[in-house]
């Protein structure tokens, strides 16, 4: 398996810059790419990567996927001046020529393709490519948005003639539909197109019908294009993980792509003027770190938007932090998708209903009852993540955003408490064997567990033999429960004993909302029935017919796939205003686990 992160950027490409006054075009500003290289400089990631060189990509390269018109009307900027380059530019919607337009596109494009060569021939394992004119509008015949060659789009072409590829992916996370890609390669199953863009039901630019839900692909490629729209502005970190818990990820495991390619625009940021969006930089971390356990690892990020500079880099960071193998943040904030993001996501696994295993119990009885553009929704949802944050219109909105990320970032990149793991271990000896992170507690005394059990826990407790193992879970309960580490890990032989003591010491220490994920047979079931605890059971026989409580879920575990459940949990869960801490707890006996996320109070 290869190792390595490659980071691709040229300072050439600063030099494509607007020469007159156009509103459209002018947030499209070469600091977005030097801004976002110092701050990767910043943080020290620079020198972690393998640094890559640009080259530029060769007209044959950019013939794969434009028509030679186009070629030709792009070389031919080279030598005009302010005038031509104004008139040729108004062939377009939202572009602009400037005398190095062409030379930054061809680097542009020659970036994208020194890192699917670095990653395919195992120098590296993933990377990013800071580039621009960006691509994912530009079309066979035409400039569009910003883009003038289609650098994606290039690049998975490229790869699938030069390494034979059958599979490859596209996952565009920019705010804007990428209708030039999805064009593209829309008749071709071989690339898989997903893409999510501000839409408010056709009102957002580029305005197109085509970007809808329900544009699947075409001929032979249907099911290879998946649109999902967001019809409001405010969608937050919730609303982009239900998209890929519940759209992407389902579909892109049953695809099992080769290499995975990323239309990486980060003005689906917070701040981002033209998204109008609330998903913080750390969202980034997580998106990355699943489309890694795709293709091997095999993994090209190539940047497309991104136009508040802080929010750009600060995401760019992010992504190549978890390229480079970072632990992801924790995900705080709003933990449940809002209704405009439900719907949606719901219309798009309808729509892609007959080309997906994964889709194919779907149920789409809701499409007859319900008008699949409901504005019933406008009046009745307002997101929730729009209430705490402002929407971004003009410059101390900015500033107050900037503000709003030096505070956010501090927090993610040194969270309180340190991520920091409580165990218990059998002899001192072993202590030394165990990461610097991870805090040795010693077990919690036993008068001290009799005392406690026989007050409250006296009706699971049944043997003494189980007091034993009681003694340390609780101790390492005590310290999550305290706040003085994130997280732990204890042994216990009677695993569902333990868990049904812990559940009811975390909702007697105060905690609103606990999860419990319990893999395994259980002896007796906790009580659930308080509301307070949401039990996930992953068991061989279903053992519901026990309780009939909504908030205890048994999962036959030979049907269940990770990414299911990790969904289940998502949907399930409430709002979790604060972070929570986690227990893992193993029988070494019967391999029984479960594991417990406490809710801070
Ligand atoms: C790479 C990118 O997707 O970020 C480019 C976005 C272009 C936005 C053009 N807006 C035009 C508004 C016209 N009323
Ligand atoms: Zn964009």
């Amino acid at each position: 398996m290869a190792s390595g992160t490659a980071l691709i950027y040229d300072e050439e490409m600063t030099s494509h810059k607007l020469l007159w006054n156009d509103p459209i075009c002018d947030i499209e500003v070469p600091e977005r790419l030097s801004f976002s290289y110092e701050q990767l400089k910043c943080y020290h990631l620079v020198e972690r990567c393998v640094c890559v060189p640009a080259r530029e990509g060769s007209e044959e390269e950019i013939l794969l996927v434009h028509s030679s018109e186009h070629l030709e009307v792009a070389k031919s900027t080279q030598t005009m001046n302010e005038e031509e380059l104004k008139r040729v530019s108004g062939n377009y919607d939202a572009f602009f020529f400037h005398p190095s337009t062409y030379r930054c596109a061809r680097i542009a494009v020659g970036a994208g393709l020194q890192l699917v060569d670095s990653v395919m021939s195992g120098k590296v394992c993933n990377g990013m490519a800071l580039v621009r004119p960006p691509g994912h509008h530009s079309q066979r015949n035409a400039a569009n948005g910003f883009c003038l060659f289609n650098n994606v789009a290039i690049a998975a072409e490229y790869a699938k003639r030069k390494y034979g590829l059958q599979r490859i992916l596209i996952v565009d996370w920019d705010v804007h539909h990428g209708q030039g890609t999805q064009y593209i390669f829309e008749e071709d199953p071989s690339v898989l197109y997903f893409s999510w863009h501000r839409y408010e039901h056709q009102e957002f630019w580029p305005s197109l019908k085509e970007s809808d839900y329900d544009a699947v692909g075409l001929g032979r490629g249907k099911g290879s294009n998946i649109n999902l729209p967001w019809n409001k502005v405010g969608m937050g970190n919730s609303d982009y993980l239900a998209a890929f818990f519940h759209v992407l990820l389902p579909v892109a495991f049953e695809f099992d792509p080769e290499l995975v390619l990323v239309s990486s625009g980060y003005d689906s940021g917070i701040g981002d003027p033209e998204g109008q969006m609330n998903a913080t930089p750390d969202v980034f971390a997580h998106l990355t770190h699943f489309l890694m356990q795709l293709a091997n690892g095999k993994l090209c990020v190539i940047l497309e938007g991104g136009y508040h500079l802080k929010s750009l880099s600060e995401s760019v960071c992010m992504t190549v932090k978890t390229l480079l193998g970072d632990p992801v943040p924790q995900i705080t904030g709003e933990m449940a998708p809002c209704l405009s993001a439900i719907e949606s996501i719901q219309n798009v696994r309808a729509a892609h209903k007959p080309y997906w295993k994964c889709l194919m119990y779907e149920d789409t009885s809701f499409l007859q009852n319900l008008s699949t553009k409901s504005h019933l929704l406008e009046k009745v949802n307002t997101n929730p993540s729009t209430e705490h944050e402002s929407k971004i219109t003009n410059k101390d909105e900015m500033v107050k955003v900037e503000r709003f990320l030096e505070l956010h970032m501090k927090n993610i990149l040194f969270p309180v408490p340190p991520i920091k793991t409580a165990a218990t271990i059998e002899s001192e000896a072993s202590a030394h064997l165990l990461p610097l992170s991870v805090r040795v507690v010693k077990e919690m005394d036993m008068n001290e567990v009799k005392a406690l059990v026989s007050a409250f826990y006296a009706d699971l407790v049944k043997e003494d033999e189980t007091l034993l193992s009681l003694g340390s879970m609780l101790a390492v309960l005590d310290k999550i429960l305290t706040k003085q580490v994130c997280n732990g890990i204890a042994e216990s032989p009677t695993a569902s004993v333990s868990v049904a003591v812990a559940l009811r010491h975390s909702v007697r220490f105060g905690f609103q909302r606990v999860l419990c994920i319990f893999v395994g047979d259980m002896e007796i079931i906790p009580n659930t029935e308080d509301g307070r605890i949401l039990m996930i059971h992953i068991c061989e026989k279903q053992q519901s017919e026990k309780t009939n409580s909504k908030h205890y879920i048994s999962l036959n575990w030979k049907e269940v796939r990770f990414t299911f459940i990790r969904s289940l949990v998502y949907v399930r869960m409430h709002r979790f205003e604060e972070n929570f801490s986690s227990c893992y707890f193993s029988s070494s006996r019967r391999q029984s686990h479960s594991v417990k996320r406490v809710r801070r109070r």
